[in-house]
Parts: C-alpha cells; structure tokens; sequence
C-alpha cells in the first residue's frame, strides 16, 4: 500500500508555484470534444484525475499530442464515440462533463453515472434538468444515462440547486445550439468564468458567467483554441493553511489573490498575516496570537467546502474554541475520526463540527477516505509531533500536483512509501 510519511515539527517557508485547477482542467479537457479543430491547452495540473481523462479523450477517438507534463493539445476530429461506459468513467467525479459534451456534439450521449470523492450523496437531477431544457430525452437505464435529441436548440432553465457541474454541463450541452439558452441560479465558481472563456475562444456567445445568470448563443461550427487554464485556488489555499499551521512562512506565486479572499479574511481573522500581490500571497505568522474561528461553506464567493477539511486541522491547535459548518456535502466529516486520533478535541452534530484547540497533535497511521482529507492530514501531521502515516494516496493524486516535493521545497519532511 502506498502512504506519505510525514514527519511533524518543520515550519513551511519558503516560495511555491500554484498549479492550474482541477475543476477547470476537468471540465474543459472533455469541452474539447465539440471544438471544430485542435485545442492547445495550457497550465494543466499534472494530476491523475487529468492523466485519466486524457486517456479516456483517446479511447473516444480523439488524438491527443503531450508536449510537457501540463501542456496537451486535443484534436477531436476523428472522435466517433458517444459512449462512456462504468470503466471509464468510474475513477472520477466530472466524467459527467461527456454527457454535455457528447450531447453538444452527437446530439445524444450515453455515459455511466459517475464515480468520484465519497463526500455524501451527489445526484445529477440539474444536470438532466438543464438538459431536457435544452430539448433532449433523458432515460437512465443500468446505471447510465442515456440522452437524446433530435434537435437540441436552447431553452432557459432556472436551476433549483447552485451546483457547479449542472452549470457548467448546462453550458457545454447550449454550446452547439442555434438558439439562445439562458440559466438562471447558476453557480459563480471562477472555474466556471474559465469554461466560458473557453468556449467564447472556439467561437461561442457566453454572457454573464461569474454572475448568476448566463446567456449562451451557440454555434453549430465551432473553431479550435490556445487555452490557459487558471490557477487552483484549492491548491493554493491548502498552502496557505499549511503555511499558518505550522506558523510558517510562505509566498503563495502565480495565483488570483481574489479568489481566495474568504481564505484570505479566515486566516487574517484568526490572527495571521496575509500579504496581497498582483499574482501572490504571503502568509506568516510573524510569532502573532493564532485563535480558533468560525467556518461556514457556501457557493462560491462563500467559504469554499473544498477547503472545510484542510482548514479544520489548523484549528485543532489554535487557541479557543472554532466551529465548521458544512453547508454543501453532508458526508464531508470523515477526516474528523482520524484527526482526533491524532489527538484533536472535536465534537460533530449534524453538519456542524466543534473543535476546542489543543496544544499539539501526536502522529498517527491514518487514513484519506477523499482527496480533501488527504491534504488535510497531510497538514495535521506536519503540525503533529513525530510520524505520521497517510494511507489513501490515490486520492491525494487526483486533485494536488506533486504534494510531496512542493511541501518539502518548503521545508516538511514528507517521504512517499510503500508498506
Ligand atoms: C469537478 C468539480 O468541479 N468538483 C467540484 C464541484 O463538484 P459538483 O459539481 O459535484 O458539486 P455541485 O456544485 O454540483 O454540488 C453542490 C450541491 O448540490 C447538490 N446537487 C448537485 C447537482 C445536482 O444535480 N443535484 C444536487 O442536488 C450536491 O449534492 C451538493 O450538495 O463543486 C463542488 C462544490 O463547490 C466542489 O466541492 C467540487 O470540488
Ligand atoms: C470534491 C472534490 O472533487 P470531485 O468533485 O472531483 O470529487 C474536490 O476537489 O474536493
């Protein structure tokens, strides 16, 4: 079995690159498929959740060029398939992009229900709804959906849920169609701005993304794009809570500082320094008095329930008492168990966890049931006192670039082992 071996004590300091974001790469690798011509596409995260999809674009026919490790270009002319079957989909979350990809381009898709971070329950009811908006028939049968249209042309849809996924699969499933679609209560995330900016480049009319309602007038002929996908924010806020929970210091480069402004006002909340470049944050703790503080997720520009969990292991050890409260998965507390076997005092009802800081944690053999409790382990065993092991590895990969040797280029002492 594969683990990180962390050994706790090291303070963070130092200089780290931020790569591009998952959500992003996520959906817009399978957004390729409806371009007209090749797609060059820049920044990518070199994470496995990125590596499978790649694959995946070729086994559905697309012919796909590696020119560095964050570097592809997809030709998707002589992609013929629709269909995406429980083995290809099964190891991640947004294989739900192919189904408005396909639909966009085939006018019908079959694509197995998804896999992904078992994070409580994730139905794909908005996505279906903005599809049958959109004029398509939707059928699930033996675990995949089926859709078809004989003529997809636009609609509008008012979603019932903030979701990001059904906002983005909404928009790849408008792209080809000759009318205009407008959906309303649509998701913010900037991941969604990307996508957009994305399609605007193979030619699509998208209006309004980052706000909540946007319009998309779609092309039937669609051309091809040099795309850079942005910074992950996620990532980058996991080392801004790993800068804080080890009282590090550490410049946080080529990211968008806005985006992580509900980090950015937590850290400094609770008494941490956080410096703004243009493309930067530092974050230090300068020997200030840390305290506890309250965390609510919420949809984007709220606190971001992708960082609930690295952000509830640097206030184990801050002074008083903190909540976390999870708004948007109701399953996202599993890392509670292995933290407290690490020493932390926490306390769950319901979706809300009360954490009373500790003066230190003590390492541990524990476990990541998701990629989020994976970094958030990570961070609890370099603030712990001695070893501790990480087992869970393969979750860690799908969303952090490198975790390991960014950390240790900052200080930590992370080894990669195999038991
Ligand atoms: C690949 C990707 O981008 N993943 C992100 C995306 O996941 P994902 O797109 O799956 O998350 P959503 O924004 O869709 O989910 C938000 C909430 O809506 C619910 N819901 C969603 C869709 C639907 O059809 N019906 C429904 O009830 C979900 O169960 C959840 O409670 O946004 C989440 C919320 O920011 C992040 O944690 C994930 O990292
Ligand atoms: C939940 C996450 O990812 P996914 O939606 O891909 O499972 C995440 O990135 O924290």
């Amino acid at each position: 079995m594969e683990k990180f071996l962390v050994r706790g004590g090291k303070k963070l300091v130092g200089k780290i690159k931020i790569s591009g974001a998952k959500n992003a790469a996520v959906a817009i690798l399978p957004a390729t498929l409806i371009a007209g011509a090749p797609c060059k596409i820049e920044n990518l995260p070199n994470i496995s959740d990125v590596k499978i999809l790649t694959e995946m674009l070729q086994k559905l026919g697309a012919k796909v060029t590696v020119h560095d490790a964050n570097t592809i270009t997809v030709d998707p002319r002589g992609a013929t398939s629709y269909h995406a079957p429980y083995e290809l989909v099964k190891k991640f979350r947004a294989s739900y992009y192919l189904m408005g990809a396909f639909l966009s381009r085939y006018k019908k898709a079959k694509v197995a229900l998804p896999g992904g971070c078992k994070i409580g329950p994730r139905p794909i009811d908005q996505h279906l709804k903005g599809f049958e908006a959109l004029g398509a028939q939707v059928n699930i049968d033996s675990g995949e959906v089926e859709l078809n249209s004989s003529e997809i042309c636009g609609g509008h849809v008012y979603m019932d849920i903030v979701s990001v996924g059904a906002t983005i699969n909404t928009m790849l499933a408008a792209a080809c169609c000759e009318n205009v679609t407008t959906i309303e209560n649509v998701a913010k995330e900037p991941e969604i701005v990307d996508v957009a900016n994305f399609l605007s480049a193979l030619g699509v009319s998208v209006r309004g993304a980052g706000t909540d309602v946007i319009r998309i007038q779609g092309k039937t002929k669609l051309g091809g794009c040099t795309h850079s996908v942005i910074p992950d924010r996620i990532e980058a806020g996991t080392y801004m809570v790993a800068a804080a929970a080890t009282r590090g210091d550490v410049t946080i480069t080529d990211v968008i500082p806005k985006h992580l402004d509900p980090i950015t006002a937590k850290l400094r909340e609770s008494g941490v320094t956080v410096e703004e470049g243009d493309d930067f944050i530092r974050v230090r703790c300068n020997g200030n008095k840390i305290k506890g503080t309250d965390i609510k997720t919420f949809p984007y520009p709220g606190y971001p329930t992708d960082l609930q969990q690295p952000m509830m292991s640097y206030l184990t050890c801050t002074d008083g008492a903190s909540t976390v409260t999870e708004n948007i998965f109701e399953n996202r507390f599993q890392h509670v168990d292995e933290l407290a076997r690490m020493g932390a005092d926490i306390y769950v009802e319901g979706r809300m966890a009360v954490i009373k800081g500790v003066k230190s944690l003590k390492g541990a053999e524990v476990k990541a049931t998701d990629l989020r409790a994976g970094s958030a382990l990570i961070i609890a065993g370099m603030m712990a006192d001695g070893e501790t092991k990480v087992s869970g590895v393969e979750h860690i990969k799908r969303g952090y670039e490198s975790i390991d040797k960014k950390l240790n280029s900052l200080g930590a002492d992370i080894s990669f082992v195999t038991e």
